[in-house]
C-alpha cells in the first residue's frame, strides 16, 4: 500500500542521526504519550486525535447529502471563515482542482467554492458581491463564536444579498452554519432563521478542524471525495499511534527540533507543485499558532518552487544560515506533457525535447536540494505518491500529529493561541463605542503617531 514517506538523510551534515533518534525515543515519544493519555497541556483540545476513527460513515453521508443539496441548487457556494475555518478546505480544494477553474464559469451541479471572511478587504467584498449579482449562490458560514469580525462582516453582507436576491425563506435553505453546539451568536442566529447546521466540537481547535464539517463540507461541495480523505487520515492515525522508529510523525517532530536546537530557527515548507501553495498556508497556521509561544518556536515559512527560486532562491542559498527546508515532493502527476523539439533550437534546449515536463521539474528539485544542502540548508523530504484525497488525508493527519508532538518537545501548549487575541482586543477597543475616540488616541500615542 502506498503511503507518504519522510526522509531525513539530507539533514545529517547538520545534526547526526543519533541525536535525532535520541529526541525521537525520548522527548518525541513522551510527547506522543501525553497526546495518547491526555496528560499534556491543552488536553481539552485533543478531539482531532482520533477524529478519523471516530467519524462514522453516516456522519460523512449527512455532510455529503447537504453538499449535494447545495450542488443541486447553486452555481457558486461562498465558504465564509478565517484561519482554521478557511485554510484546510482551501488547501485541499486547490490541491485537487484544475488550476484554471478560477477562470471558467461554474457548471450546473458542480458549483465553484469561493471564499470570503478571511480578510477585511472592502474591494474584495465589493467585487465578490458584484460577481454574485443574479447568480445562483449559497453560503457556508463557519465560526465557533459568530463574532469574529472578518467572517461576521462578510456574512452580514452576503446574507443580506442572498435574501434580497431569492427572498428570506429560500435564502435560509441556502445557508449552512457550522458553529458551536450551543453557544455563540451564530448558533443563536441559525436557530432563529432555521439554517441547517453542523457542530464544531469544543475539543477541536480551528487549525485542527479540517477533517470536521469545517473542512469536509466545502470540500464535498467542490466535488471531492471526503470519504477517501478521511480514509487516508485514518491510515496515518493508525500508523502514528504508537512510539516506534517507523512513526513518521515522531520522526519529523524529532528532526525539526534537533535542527532548532542546532540553531535552525526557520523552517521553509517547499513545494514543487503550484497546487500545493495553500497547503503551505494551512501548514503555516498549524505550526505557527501551535508553537510560537513563550518567545520560542520555529518560524514556519513556505515557498513555491521553482517559481520562488527566482525570487527567494538567492536568500535560501546564500543568506543567513538559520534555515532548514521541508520539501513536499509529489511522485506522480496526473497528466502527461512532453516537451517538443524545435528545429531552430534558438533556446538551445533540444536536449530536453522528448522529456516530460515533470522529469525536468524533478531534476530542478534534485539539483536544488543538492545545492541547498551543500550551501548549509538541511533538507527534510516528504514524498507524496500523488495529489489525491487519500494522500492529502494522510498528509494532513501526519502534520497534525507531528505538530502536537513537536509542541510538547518544545515545551509549549500546542493547542491554545493567546497571542491571536491581542490584536482583536486592540481592534475592538478602537471600533467599539463608547470610548472609541479615546481608545484610538491612546493606541496612536503608544505607537508614537
Ligand atoms: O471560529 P471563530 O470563532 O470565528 O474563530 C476564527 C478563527 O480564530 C482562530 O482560532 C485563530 O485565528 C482560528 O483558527 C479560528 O478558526
Amino acid at each position: 500500500m502506498k503511503k507518504i514517506q519522510v526522509n531525513i538523510k539530507h539533514i545529517l551534515n547538520t545534526v547526526n542521526e543519533e541525536s535525532v533518534r535520541t529526541i525521537q525515543k525520548g522527548a518525541a515519544a513522551a510527547g506522543l504519550e501525553k497526546l495518547n493519555k491526555g496528560t499534556g497541556e491543552g488536553n481539552d483540545f485533543l478531539g482531532w486525535l482520533d477524529l478519523p476513527s471516530r467519524t462514522p460513515a453516516h456522519h460523512l453521508d449527512e455532510i455529503q447529502a447537504v453538499a449535494d443539496e447545495l450542488r443541486n441548487s447553486c452555481d457558486y457556494v461562498v465558504s465564509i471563515g478565517i484561519g482554521g475555518s478557511y485554510l484546510g478546505a482551501k488547501a485541499v480544494i486547490e490541491a485537487l482542482s484544475n488550476s484554471f477553474d478560477a477562470y471558467t464559469p461554474a457548471l450546473p451541479n458542480n458549483p465553484k467554492v469561493l471564499f470570503a471572511g478571511q480578510n477585511i478587504g472592502e474591494d474584495y467584498l465589493y467585487e465578490l458581491q458584484e460577481f454574485l449579482k443574479d447568480k445562483r449562490f449559497g453560503i457556508i458560514v463557519i465560526s465557533k463564536s459568530g463574532t469574529t469580525i472578518e467572517p461576521a462582516i462578510a456574512f452580514r453582507l452576503l446574507k443580506e444579498q442572498l435574501e434580497a436576491q431569492v427572498g428570506k425563506e429560500k435564502a435560509s435553505k441556502l445557508i449552512v452554519a457550522i458553529t458551536d453546539a450551543k453557544r455563540g451568536a451564530l448558533r443563536q442566529l441559525a436557530t432563529e432563521e432555521g439554517y441547517k447546521t453542523f457542530v464544531i466540537d469544543d475539543n477541536v481547535g480551528g487549525r485542527f478542524s479540517v477533517l470536521t464539517p469545517v473542512g469536509l463540507l466545502p470540500i464535498a461541495v467542490a466535488g471531492f471525495d471526503i470519504k477517501k480523505l478521511v480514509e487516508g487520515a485514518l491510515e496515518l492515525q493508525h500508523d502514528t499511534e504508537k512510539a516506534s522508529d517507523d512513526n513518521i510523525s515522531e520522526l519529523y517532530a524529532a528532526a525539526r527540533n534537533a535542527l532548532y536546537q542546532a540553531g535552525k530557527k526557520i523552517e521553509i515548507l517547499v513545494n514543487y507543485n503550484p497546487k500545493l501553495h495553500y497547503f503551505g498556508e494551512w501548514w503555516k497556521q498549524l505550526y505557527g499558532e501551535s508553537e510560537g509561544k513563550d518567545h520560542k518556536g520555529i518560524y514556519p515559512a513556505a515557498v513555491d518552487f521553482s517559481t520562488d527560486l527566482h525570487s527567494m532562491g538567492q536568500w535560501i542559498q546564500d543568506g543567513e544560515r538559520t534555515i532548514f527546508e521541508t520539501v513536499l515532493s509529489v511522485d506522480s502527476v496526473k497528466h502527461t506533457k512532453v516537451i517538443p523539439s524545435d528545429e531552430a533550437n534558438l533556446d538551445g534546449l533540444n536536449y530536453i525535447a522528448g522529456k516530460r515536463v515533470d522529469e525536468v521539474n524533478k531534476m530542478a528539485e534534485l539539483g536544488t536540494r543538492i545545492a541547498h544542502v551543500d550551501g548549509g540548508v538541511p533538507n527534510i523530504r516528504i514524498t507524496i505518491p500523488e495529489l489525491s484525497e487519500k494522500y492529502l488525508g494522510q498528509l494532513i493527519y501526519f502534520f497534525e500529529k507531528a505538530c502536537g508532538i513537536s509542541g510538547y518537545i518544545l515545551g509549549v501548549n500546542p493547542f491554545n493561541q493567546p497571542g491571536v487575541e491581542d490584536y482583536k482586543r486592540n481592534m475592538f477597543a478602537l471600533l467599539e463605542k463608547p470610548g472609541y475616540e479615546e481608545a484610538t488616541k491612546a493606541i496612536q500615542a503608544k505607537l508614537g503617531e
